[in-house]
């Protein structure tokens, strides 16, 4: 081959390569915005965590009057996402009778766009993430990890209890599928407890107590926290 002809070719592979890195850029850039990168807003995050009726949303409400942190319930999403009669409504609604645990990615959808769409900087995510395939994925897409993981720890039997006293008319607060959840609990959620609790995020409050007390504790939690972002 003529020389001229070598360089011409040396000349379009080097000018090919810059453009893909070129447009590799311009993707991962594109990427990151589409994926709406929760991150990049500062956000804090503190995960709710405990077994069904263990006083999560209780608190919440508490933590949000006291703290001023906006209160995210996924199976409060996952509802509203029933009753907007999106597409995946009845997938939702059937996995919500069994106790079962809907995809992360309807559920992680969901939570970023709450995320996104809310001025306030940081969020007490009730509820999620249930098993340890949700815990990654939210990870992995929102590069969000929790500051700590509040973990309400309560006995089936005063769980039960309350549930069956609860009356708010939910299609999931019967003994046939109370005892689902529980199972799922103790199978799927409580790994993911375990795996913050070796990071040495997990703060376990006793919610077996009345509400006044275990809110006490939930209190001394987030002063402390406060306590050593001030110092
Ligand atoms: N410490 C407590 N002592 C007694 N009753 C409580 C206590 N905390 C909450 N309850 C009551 O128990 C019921 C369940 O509470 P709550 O809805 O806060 O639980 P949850 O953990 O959010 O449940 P779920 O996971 O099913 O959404 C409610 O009727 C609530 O008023
Ligand atoms: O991340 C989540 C949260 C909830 N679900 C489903 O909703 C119900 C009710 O959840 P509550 O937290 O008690 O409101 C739960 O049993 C699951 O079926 C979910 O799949 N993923």
């Amino acid at each position: 081959m003529p020389l001229y002809d070598v360089k011409l070719l040396c000349r379009s592979f080097v000018q090919t390569q810059i453009y893909l890195a070129f447009m590799g850029t311009v993707v991962d850039a594109a990427n990151k915005e589409a994926n709406g990168s929760a991150a990049e807003k500062k956000t804090t995050v503190v995960f709710v965590l405990g077994g069904p009726g263990s006083g999560k949303g209780t608190q919440c409400a508490n933590i949000v009057q006291h703290f001023g942190y906006t209160h995210l319930s996924a199976g409060d999403l996952l509802r509203a996402e029933i009753k907007s009669g999106s597409e995946n409504g009845t997938m939702i609604q059937n996995m919500i009778k069994e106790g079962k645990i809907v995809p992360s990615e309807v559920t992680i959808k969901l939570l970023q766009k709450a995320i996104l769409e809310n001025g306030n900087d940081k969020f007490l995510i009730d509820g999620f993430p249930r098993n340890e395939e949700n815990r990654a994925a939210f990870e992995e897409v929102t590069k969000i990890e929790p500051e700590f993981v509040l973990f309400f720890d309560c006995s089936e039997e005063e769980m039960e209890r309350r549930l069956l006293g609860r009356n708010q008319g939910r299609e999931d607060d019967n003994i046939e599928t109370i005892r689902k959840r529980f199972k799922v609990f103790l199978e799927s959620s409580l790994p993911v407890v375990q795996y913050y609790e070796s990071k040495g995020k997990v703060r376990k409050i006793d919610a077996a107590k009345p509400i006044e007390e275990v809110f006490e504790a939930v209190k001394a939690v987030f002063n402390a926290k406060d306590e050593k972002a001030a110092a």
